[in-house]
């Protein structure tokens, strides 16, 4: 089975301390991060005594059943995972959150991100006499916690995650407490709520206007923080601070509506449209974005040059969830029941097209034909980003290194095997250039430019980490 989307997502958090609704709105909060994952989605909530779980696989609606959510309803503390796998196979053991049981008492964990290490640390504790449950990276967490001798709760969560290293949000839930930590380089976004006086935390500021939540801030790089009933803690695990925010998420994962520092995305990819302009020099008739992560950049991309921009192509919103089988022809044939040009639109135009990556190519191929079939003139595609060369380790599944068409062509090439008339990409400083003026500290752009931030402990690509698991 294979998801048609040319990127695909991570995974979502959510945690809320202190709340008489804390399990519904969780689930609702889960809803509205499904795009970070759809295939397990689970929830762990706490009496204060004990934590209980549900989980389960496929989209949040059908991972828990009704009967399982009346059982976690009337707990005031609760945390949910929507996962996308990136190391450890797609199967219901890894699916989080995970509820662990101990004389010290219950521990329940969510994650976002990819250890770089969890191979390494997992062998080391596999030949003390550890034994996984999982062949999810984030498991190692738990067993470092369990094995920590540090004096006190907090003391022990700290040196735990100073082994780790790799992208992590995690939420970690003890019967008394929750507690968030991000790694010191903050790949992956982590935001801090609250609602009727109940502090919450979220992958996404998205969830927090679903459940109708104060969003209060961007959790920071390093950043360790507890609630309690007593109140909340702000501290760190770490003194160091690399700001290296993923890139992608700014440009394709997160939600649209959702915000950074207090800006939506939809502007950040509408100044990264804007940005394109300033390095494409291409008369047209109409800007056309591919809907519906591009449609952002295209309007930047019209409002810097004036072009109108037209909703040239259409998509049917009922294939976002097609599994087709693997393959190239099927892949392509995916994106032609996705994708679908307006012909009166395009008839007779020089168009240019927006969107806002190249994976495979596999889009922008069929975007090319499907325009010149419905008679475009001329057509140049504009990427809202730079050329992907490089697989990422730190919990996107960008492909690997064979797949990625820029890893091996250059954008001339690009654009011939595409069939364009040109093709531009976004450089790389203009890129940063934008992220700096909507007050980012510093993104991580190893996909593009290979320099990664935080060096790759295990060498191996999380996709090929199940097998490695195994022992194969
Ligand atoms: O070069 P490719 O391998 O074809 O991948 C690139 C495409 O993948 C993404 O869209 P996707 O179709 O995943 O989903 P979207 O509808 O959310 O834009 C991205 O926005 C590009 O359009
Ligand atoms: N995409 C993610 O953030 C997934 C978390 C974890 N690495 C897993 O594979 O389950
Ligand atoms: S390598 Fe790319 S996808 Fe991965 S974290 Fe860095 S910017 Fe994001
Ligand atoms: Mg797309």
């Amino acid at each position: 089975m294979y998801e048609i989307r040319g990127l695909n997502e991570e995974c979502g958090v959510f945690g809320i301390w202190g709340h008489p609704e804390a399990s519904e709105l969780t689930y609702i909060a889960l809803h509205s991060l499904q795009h970070r994952g759809q295939e397990g989605a689970g929830m762990v909530v706490s009496n204060g005594s004990y934590l209980f779980g549900a989980r389960g696989m496929g989209l949040l609606t059908d991972a828990l059943t009704k009967d399982q959510l009346r059982s976690l309803k009337t707990f005031p503390y609760a945390i949910g995972h929507v996962r996308y796998a990136t190391t450890g196979g797609s199967e219901l053991s890894n699916v989080q959150p995970f509820l662990f049981k101990s004389h010290h008492g219950d521990l329940g964990l969510a994650h976002n991100g990819n250890l770089v290490n969890a191979m390494n640390i997992r062998r080391a504790l596999e030949d003390e006499g550890a034994i996984f449950q999982t062949s999810s990276d984030s498991e190692v967490f738990a067993h470092l916690l369990r094995r920590s001798k540090a004096g006190g709760k907090k003391a022990r969560i700290k040196s735990a995650l100073r082994q780790l290293k790799g992208a992590f949000a995690f939420v970690i839930m003890h019967e008394d407490s929750l507690t968030v930590a991000v790694d010191d380089h903050g790949v992956r976004p982590l935001m801090l709520g609250k609602i009727d006086g109940a502090y919450c935390v979220a992958s996404e500021t998205c969830a927090f206007a679903a459940i109708n939540a104060e969003y209060i801030r961007d959790i920071e790089p390093g950043e360790l923080i507890t609630m309690t009933d007593d109140g909340i803690d702000f501290d760190r695990y770490t003194e160091t601070d690399k700001p290296n925010m993923c890139s992608m998420e700014y440009i394709y994962f997160a939600r649209a509506d959702s915000e950074f520092r207090g800006t939506s995305t939809y502007t950040i990819r509408k100044a990264l449209g804007k940005a394109l302009y300033k390095e494409m020099d291409v008369e047209a008739d109409i800007v056309i974005g591919v809907p519906d992560s591009s449609l952002a950049a295209a309007k930047g991309f019209s409002d810097a040059s004036g072009i109108p921009q037209e909703q040239g192509l259409l998509k049917n919103r009922y294939v976002g969830r097609t599994f087709i089988s693997p393959g190239q022809e099927a892949r392509e044939r995916a994106v032609r029941m996705k994708l679908s040009p307006v012909k009166d639109i395009v008839d007779g135009k020089r168009v240019i097209v927006i969107d806002d990556s190249i994976v495979r190519g596999t889009t922008s191929k069929f975007i090319v034909k499907a325009l010149r079939k419905a008679g475009a003139k001329e057509i140049h595609m504009g990427v809202s980003s730079p050329p992907i060369k490089n697989p990422c380790y730190y919990g996107i599944d960008v492909s690997t290194h064979a797949e990625i068409i820029a890893s091996k062509k250059s954008p001339e090439e690009i654009c011939d095997r595409i069939g364009a008339d040109s093709l531009t990409y976004l450089s790389v400083e203009r890129m940063h250039e934008v992220y700096r003026t909507y007050g980012s500290r510093g993104e991580c752009d190893a996909c593009f430019t290979g320099k990664y931030p935080i060096e790759i402990i295990d060498q191996v690509l999380p996709q090929e980490k199940d097998l490695k698991t195994k022992g194969v």
